[in-house]
Order: structure tokens, then sequence, then C-alpha cells
């Protein structure tokens, strides 16, 4: 259905978005109330874990496409998470981003599973959902999406200058943007993409070799030192020399995964902890400007090394989003509320300086209870 007949007008609405991340860590939940444009209020939230069983099953899946075994069995763990967890929000509309299990933009497209028509039926509301493929069919990297919202957040907290949101999750992305101009999707107003894995690789490692879920405060990584051949054959990847916007899936730096086999557990949390930083680093020389603070959300902002090693190495304060009043555990569930209202009001989710996509685009699709 197209979205446009859902929302008229400019009110505010109450929605609720979800984000089951690349960390696999389990699915975020948040309200805000939104015209789409603004943000009006931050309301409730949850969080629900998936268990080790859910989570192998997910991190089983990873890389299959529809029909492919696994995925029906991820989806039902997708959305059964969702059920449990929707029940108690409030919210007028659900933007559902689903778990991406593959993502291949220039190629096989990309893949979020969980069937947001089967949630509109089992939760009685509305559902905006499968946000990427749009984007990825006319062109664009179906990914980052949440820049629109970082736009807004900018906004909120007051922004004068240029600022950069950085999100540490599974996979890590930037998004810079000039707050003096209009909307998100004016020429200039935005940049953004993924700057290298994150956490993703970090939490592969404890999961094999230490049976644990991530290297929590940077314990392991502490102990460790970074190697550097392994971390200069990494930095060489043609990656980090591609123009932006670019998109990554979850384990396209399979060959770094590799290559921190060979070194002892504390010597690879450190060179993984030490990858994703430098990521970052080369990510923000493609800042069009000078950013004034770096604000940093996802998990990520919980790990000490690399928080400091990032501080320590760009010349512009690096701080966790909470430092201006926003919540780093929620910040992308609540993106998607933000942006399945856009989608109900016919606004652009993504734009030539978000995803590449050659003019402003409306991704989502809306489902609504009864009607599949
Ligand atoms: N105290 C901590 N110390 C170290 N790392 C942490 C800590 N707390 C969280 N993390 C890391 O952050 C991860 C969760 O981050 P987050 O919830 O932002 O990921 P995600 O939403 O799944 O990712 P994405 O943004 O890629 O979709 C954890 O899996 C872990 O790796
Ligand atoms: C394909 C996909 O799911 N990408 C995620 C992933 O996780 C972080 C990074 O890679 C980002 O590009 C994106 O998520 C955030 C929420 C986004 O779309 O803005």
């Amino acid at each position: 259905m197209k979205g446009k007949a859902l929302l008229d007008g400019k009110k505010p609405v109450w929605a609720v978005g979800t984000m089951s991340g690349t960390s696999l860590d389990g699915v975020d939940a948040a309200a805000i109330l939104t015209d789409g444009e603004t943000v009006t209020e931050f309301g409730p939230s949850a969080y629900r874990a998936y268990s080790d069983n859910e989570r192998g099953a997910l991190h089983a899946a990873l890389g299959a496409w529809q029909g492919a075994p696994g995925v029906d069995a991820a989806a039902e763990i997708v959305e059964a998470a969702h059920r449990d967890l929707l029940l108690d929000l409030p919210g007028e509309m659900i933007g559902f981003h689903g778990q991406t299990l593959a993502h291949d933009p220039g190629g096989l497209g990309t893949h979020q599973a969980g069937d947001g028509a089967a949630l509109a039926q089992a939760l009685g509301r509305p559902v905006v959902w499968d946000f990427r493929s749009a984007d990825v069919a006319a062109g664009g990297q179906g990914a980052p999406l949440a820049p629109a919202f970082h736009f807004a957040l900018a906004k909120w907290i007051g922004a004068r200058g240029p600022i950069v949101f950085l999100n540490l999750g599974g996979v890590g992305n930037l998004t810079w943007i000039d707050p003096t101009c209009p909307g998100p999707f004016e020429p200039g107003a935005l940049l953004a993409f993924d700057t290298g894995p994150a956490n993703a690789p970090l939490n592969d490692l404890m999961r094999t070799r230490r049976g644990g879920e991530m290297d929590k405060d940077s314990a392991l990584a502490l102990q460790g030192m970074v190697d550097d051949r392994v971390l200069s054959a990494y930095l060489a990847n043609p990656f980090f020399k591609r123009v932006p916007p670019k998109s990554l899936d979850r384990d396209d730096f399979g060959a770094l995964q590799e290559a921190v086999s060979e070194l002892s557990d504390a010597n690879a949390a450190a060179t993984l902890t030490e990858a994703a930083v430098q990521g970052v680093l080369r990510a923000m020389d493609w800042c069009p400007r000078p950013p004034g603070r770096v604000l940093v959300t996802g998990g990520g902002r919980r790990n000490p090394l690399m928080m400091s090693r990032l501080g320590a190495s760009l010349v512009c304060p690096v701080i966790p989003v909470e430092d201006v009043g926003l919540d780093g555990d929620m910040l992308e569930a609540q993106a998607f509320a933000f942006l399945a209202i856009r989608v109900a009001r016919g606004l652009p989710t993504s734009g030539p300086g978000t995803t590449g996509v050659d003019q402003p685009i409306c991704g989502g699709r809306v489902s609504l209870p009864h009607q599949r």
C-alpha cells in the first residue's frame, strides 16, 4: 500500500520503531512523537535479548536470501521477539526494521528477515517495513537510513554548525550533518555511509574463542597488542578508498576475521578494536567540513578502549549521545519510528548524500492489520 494514504496533515503521531541489529544481541523498541520532520517527544522503550539458541539460529542464517534453508526459522525468531516486545508499547504505528541477513546492494539486493504484514495482523496496528529494498532497486546502497533522523536530532539539540553522529553497532556508520540546511535531503545537508566493521568481529571472536557475548569494557583487548601487519592488510581494502555513500554487509570483512585467527585472544581483540577505530578515522577524512563534535551512539560507546582511541585521534570532542540528552541504546529504534511516519506521509527516507540514490526516495512498505 502507498504510504501517503495513511497519514494526512502534519499532526505529530506516536510511533514505535524497532531495530534488530547486526550485533545480533536482541531487539530494541522505542516510541517517539513526531511528524516525521521534527521530534516532539521521546517515549518509553524496551529491549528483548535473543537467547543463545535464537542468536545461534540467526547467526547460522547470516548471508542467506529469501527461500534459503534457515531463513523462515530466523524470520519466526525475529517476529516472535517483536510480538513479545511490542504488546506493551504504545504507538499508533510501528516501524519494523527486521534482521538484516544479507546485504549486497550492487548485486543480489538486501534482505531483512521478518514479515511486517504478519506482524501487523498479530499486533492489530499498521506496520511500516522493508525500508531498504526500494532504495536498492533505485540504484542506492539501501543503507544507512538513520541519517534523516540524525538530521532531526541535530536540530533538536540546537546544533549550529556541522556535527557527526557515529553509530558503533555491529557495523559502524557515520552521518555528517550541516544543520543550517532547511531539510535533510537538500543538497549538502547530509553525507552518510558505513565506516567498517565495529563490534561484530569482536563479538564473533568472543563467541568462538571464549564462549562470551562481547569484550565487555574492553577487558580482553586492553591486555593485548595491536598486530600492525594484520591491521595494514585490513586497511589496504579498497572499501576505504571508495567515495561515499557506501555500505557494508555484516561479514564483508571475512579476511580480517581470518587474519586474526593466528593471533592470541588478547592480541586479536586489540587488533579488531583498533580496526574499528581506524575505519572511523578513515571515514572522518570524507567529511565535507570538520565537525564540531562527534556524537557516538550504539553499543561501541560503552567500549572504553574504542572511545579513548577515537578521542585521542580526532581533534574535536568525541562524546556519547547521552551528553546531549539522547539515548544511545535506543537511537536506531527511534530512527525507524521516525522513518515510519515519514513513509506514512510520503516523505523521502534516503537521498544522494545518504545512500547514493539519484534522487530522494521514499522507501518502506505499509501493511495494515487484517489486510495481507
Ligand atoms: N560494556 C561494553 N563493552 C564493550 N562493548 C560493548 C559494551 N556494551 C555493548 N557493547 C558492544 O555493543 C554491541 C551492541 O551494540 P548495538 O546494540 O549498537 O548493536 P546493533 O544495534 O546490533 O548494531 P547495528 O547498529 O550494526 O545494527 C554489543 O554486542 C557489544 O559488542
Ligand atoms: C544493511 C543494514 O542493515 N545496515 C545496517 C548495519 O548496521 C549499521 C550499519 O550497517 C548501517 O548501515 C545499517 O543500520 C543503520 C540503522 C542505518 O540504516 O542507519
